[in-house]
């Protein structure tokens, strides 16, 4: 085991118990799925379940409401839409499922990777999100939306105006629940809580949960099984993690500019802690006549699809973003996350590495710090018992 799982092992430890008895599905033929749903989930590639899917999938589709947490990159989101899919039932138009999430780029991966694993279901999915017409979301819905994935503001706001009928919903997904249970987020998901069905089936997910958070959501549930993957065998390599002492802010800059021709070996995040400093860092790194994009929650919504459209087709190869970028996106060519910033909270230290090294790959996390991260770093080395080394001295070592 390395200091990676050796640390998320220690911080779940404390926060969520597996409970006992779970079945494990090696494969999904196991799993009794229906038969376009097995197809559409060999066609979109996956062969075996991972850890979670073999032991979560089978609790969602029994009904029962469950608490699923595992690593960044363990396929939780196949994990609950594989098992809300085999529940839809393809005859009725009426949305039945709701997935909630927290940014906008997350509800539309969420729903593409729905409709590719329904491909061969005949399922209609729709993505609620901020930032677009509401009149479309009302016009599609109305057509019929078996499945809605949308951030929490966006879908009240569907409900209020009766364009959403919850009557028909079964299941909800709270996806980085943790997140959805902090202040901005937390009063729309009560409130869209209490306009759902009262028997609705509801399945908590994130990689990061703790015990305060499984409080507030326990609210939601009853009887949860819970569902606790400490460590994945896909991801026995882990993500390396590396800091760099760069002592001052203003020395960070030139430690980047060394760093480039390593982040475009594939692709690579560098995250700030605030919009103001991703616009300066992108600014000055194009001065500087690299080849960087950005991204953060005060662009136009067409801008940020553009900017996530060029990055996912690869024809970007540096993206520097906020925290809106930390949880839950998957691209899987990135290797590599730079923290030009620490993050402000631990979790999303976790979140963020975890952009790399998707399902098993390779990725590594370089941290720039100035003399003051120092206390910080040690917090997250201690919070999460790991070490994050020293940057080598050769950067082609970092894998
Ligand atoms: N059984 C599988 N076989 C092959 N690839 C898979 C399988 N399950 C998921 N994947 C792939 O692994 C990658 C990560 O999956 P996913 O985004 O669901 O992870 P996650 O656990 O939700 O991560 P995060 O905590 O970052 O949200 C995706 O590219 C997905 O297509």
């Amino acid at each position: 085991m390395n200091d990676f799982d050796r640390g998320l092992d220690n911080d779940l430890k404390f926060k969520v118990k597996s409970s006992k008895g779970i079945k494990i599905h090696r494969t999904f033929e196991s799993m009794k799925l229906k038969r376009e749903l097995l197809k559409g989930i060999y066609a979109y590639g996956f062969e075996t379940p991972s850890a979670i899917q073999s032991r979560a999938i089978m609790q969602i589709i029994t009904g029962k409401d469950t608490v699923a947490q595992a690593q960044s990159g363990t396929g939780k989101t196949a994990t609950f839409s594989i098992g809300m899919l085999q529940v839809i039932d393809t005859k009725s138009k009426e949305c039945q499922a709701l997935i909630l999430s927290t940014t906008r780029e997350l509800a539309q991966q969420i729903q593409d990777v729905v409709k590719n694993l329904g491909d061969y279901m005949n399922i209609q999915a729709h993505a609620c999100i901020g930032g677009t017409q509401v009149g479309e979301d009302a016009k599609k819905l109305q057509q019929g939306r078996q499945i809605v994935s949308g951030t929490p503001g966006r879908v009240v706001d569907l409900i209020k105006r009766q364009n959403l009928s919850t009557r028909h919903i079964k299941m909800l997904i709270l996806d980085e629940a943790d997140e959805l249970m902090t202040r901005g987020f937390k009063e729309n998901i009560y409130e869209i809580y209490r306009l759902l069905p009262s028997n609705v089936q509801v399945v908590v997910v994130s990689a990061t949960l703790s015990r305060e958070v499984l409080e507030v959501t326990s609210k939601f549930m009853t009887d949860p099984v819970k569902i606790l993957v400490k460590r994945d065998e896909i991801t026995l390599e882990g993500i390396k993690q590396y800091h760099i002492q760069c002592e001052k802010e203003e020395w960070k800059f030139d430690t980047l500019c060394d760093l480039y021709d390593s982040l475009t070996i594939t692709q690579a995040v560098i995250f700030c802690n605030t919009k103001v400093k991703v616009n300066w860092l992108a600014h000055q790194m194009k001065t500087a006549g690299f080849a960087v994009d950005l991204m953060h929650g005060d662009m136009k919504q067409d801008e940020r699809d553009s900017v996530m459209n060029n990055f996912r087709s690869g024809s970007s190869r540096v993206l520097i973003s906020t925290d809106v970028w930390a949880r839950g996106i998957d691209v899987q060519q990135v290797s590599l996350v730079i923290n030009y910033d620490l993050p402000l909270n631990k979790e999303n230290y976790i979140h963020r590495i975890g952009r790399s090294g998707r399902f098993g790959r390779k990725g590594a996390a370089i941290s720039l710090l100035t003399l003051q991260d120092k206390e910080a770093l040690r917090e997250i080395e201690a919070h999460y018992s790991t070490k994050i080394r020293e940057m080598p001295v050769n950067v082609n070592d970092i894998f």
